[in-house]
């Protein structure tokens, strides 16, 4: 969360002249609920059920950029579902920043509560090495803006070699 992916996607699809999806915004556009909401009505479960099912079937498509919620990682289908889909991109911030960058708005669920620098914390620590494992590039993200990161992307993903 506040690492960036919903930014920086939109920025990267732009790029590359390709459509973005966003599987947050996805699940409210199919669901006509905010993320929120979805949350309360049927908890972080029904949440991750259609987060995954969304993935399931944005990952199969061709010639997209996507951006997923950082929550998507801990289920192994979606981390299966995107490495055979494409490259992935981990966006590493810090937890500094990621609380920064997520203070001044209220739309993440897990992020309200007293202490939600604890949160990002222990997310980071039990994400941290699932984003390594599914990830083709690792790109820092602090101190650096979004434009400047999009291109340390692009130069990353040319660099690859094809699979
Ligand atoms: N590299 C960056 N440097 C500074 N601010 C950033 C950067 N990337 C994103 N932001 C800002 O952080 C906030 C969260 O970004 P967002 O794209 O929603 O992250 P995510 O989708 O990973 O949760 C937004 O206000 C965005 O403008
Ligand atoms: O980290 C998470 O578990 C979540 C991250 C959010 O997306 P962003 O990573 O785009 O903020 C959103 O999917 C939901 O609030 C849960
Ligand atoms: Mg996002």
């Amino acid at each position: 969360m506040g690492a960036g992916k919903s930014t920086i996607g939109r920025l990267l699809a732009k790029e590359l002249r390709l459509p973005f999806k966003d599987s947050d915004k996805e699940i409210e556009q199919r669901t006509g609920a905010d993320i929120p909401w979805i949350f309360d009505v049927e908890g972080e479960q029904g949440f991750r059920e259609r987060e995954q099912a969304v993935i399931a079937e944005l990952s199969q498509q061709d010639g997209l950029v996507l951006a997923t919620g950082g929550g998507a990682v801990m289920r192994a289908e979606n981390r299966q579902a995107l490495h055979a889909g494409g490259r992935v991109v981990y966006l590493h911030t810090s937890v500094e920043q990621q609380i920064d960058r997520t203070s001044r708005d209220r739309n993440r669920p897990l992020l309200r509560t007293a202490n939600p620098a604890q949160v990002l914390r222990d997310l980071m620590a039990m994400r941290d090495p699932l984003y390594r494992e599914v990830a083709d590039i690792v790109i820092e993200t602090d101190e650096r803006p979004p434009r400047m990161v999009v291109q340390e992307i692009l130069s990353r993903l040319e660099a690859l070699s094809p699979r």
